[in-house]
């Protein structure tokens, strides 16, 4: 079996912990052997117990009572940490029967965007140690109102995908506080489904006119042009998730598997109980 790892991105609280026990539990009910790595220096709790912990090499509280730093100061020191310390990753990272790797991130994006940290332990993750890779970036429903937050999450996820450089998927997260039924009203904590639809997989002319009827026409060009590149990086879609429903998760996990190309170098079986006898005389 190859060895594979799925780094589940996106904002502060955008829904990513929950995610990685959501797919944790899922593995669990259909028999499959997924393993948590958690990379976040400040988690507390986890409903698993991660296999891989950075909290066992280093903690962000610590460092920031030690070094003086900020939280966003100190969690970049950590992964710097880690990436002078990867013999003790090469410990964890030994041997597991089959690897799978669920990683769940912190949720300061700039470490995905901004800073070359997160690339580096990827491409460390694929040369030394030959792991098939895919990022999640995850953008919650209820932060897509309208066009210009559409155009904000999808420009960060965009940013994230080219800085990883691994195969991606954009992922809408907490569905379920999305109204279901054409004449729900919107409410607070709660959108209609329909107006939410045009986001998961919109068509780039329709996005224009809607930018474009919403602002000044000095930006029109602006509008245009970024409409123009999430097309070309076919970056528009968006996979809906509801981290509580079964079958939502299951279906991510499918586009995940695919996306990794899971199991396709997997040697074909021997058949064990067929009698070669039958085949002797023929
Ligand atoms: N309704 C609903 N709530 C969710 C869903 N996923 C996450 N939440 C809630 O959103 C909040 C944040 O979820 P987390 O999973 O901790 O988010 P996170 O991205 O790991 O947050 P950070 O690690 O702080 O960046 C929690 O209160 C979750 O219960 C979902 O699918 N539906
Ligand atoms: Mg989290």
């Amino acid at each position: 079996m190859g060895r594979y790892a799925v780094l589940v991105t996106g904002p502060a609280g955008s829904g990513k912990s929950t995610l990685c026990t959501s797919l944790l539990t899922h593995a669990q009910t259909t028999g499959r052997n997924l393993h948590l790595f958690n990379l976040d220096p400040a988690a507390e709790n986890f409903e698993f117990k991660p296999t891989v912990d950075i909290r066992d090499l280093i903690g962000l509280e610590d460092v920031m009572e030690e070094m003086q730093l900020g939280p966003n100061g100190g969690l970049v020191y950590c992964f710097e940490y880690l990436l002078e310390n990867l013999d003790w990753l090469d410990e964890q990272l030994g041997a597991f029967e089959d690897d799978y790797l669920i990683i769940d991130c912190p949720g300061q994006i700039e470490l995905y965007t901004h800073t070359p940290l997160m690339t580096r332990l990827l491409t460390t993750l694929q040369q030394t140690y030959q792991f098939r890779l895919c990022s999640l970036y995850l953008v919650e429903s209820n932060f897509i109102d309208d066009v210009n937050k559409f155009f904000a999450g999808t420009l960060s996820a965009m940013s994230s995908m080219i800085n990883l450089d691994c195969s991606h998927i954009n992922v809408m997260s907490k569905m379920d506080l999305v109204k279901r039924g054409e004449t729900a009203q919107r409410t607070k904590g709660g959108k209609n489904k329909r107006e939410l639809d045009r986001y998961l997989d919109p068509d780039p002319l329709l996005l224009m006119e809607e930018a474009n009827a919403s602002s000044n026409p000095k930006f029109h060009a602006l509008n245009e042009a970024i409409v123009q590149l999430i097309d070309d990086f076919s970056m528009v879609s968006f996979m809906p998730l509801d981290a509580t429903d079964e079958d939502s998760v299951g279906s991510l996990l499918s586009h995940i598997d695919h996306a990794m190309q899971y199991g396709e170098d997997e040697e074909p079986k021997e058949p064990k109980d067929m009698d070669m006898g039958d085949f002797e005389d023929a």
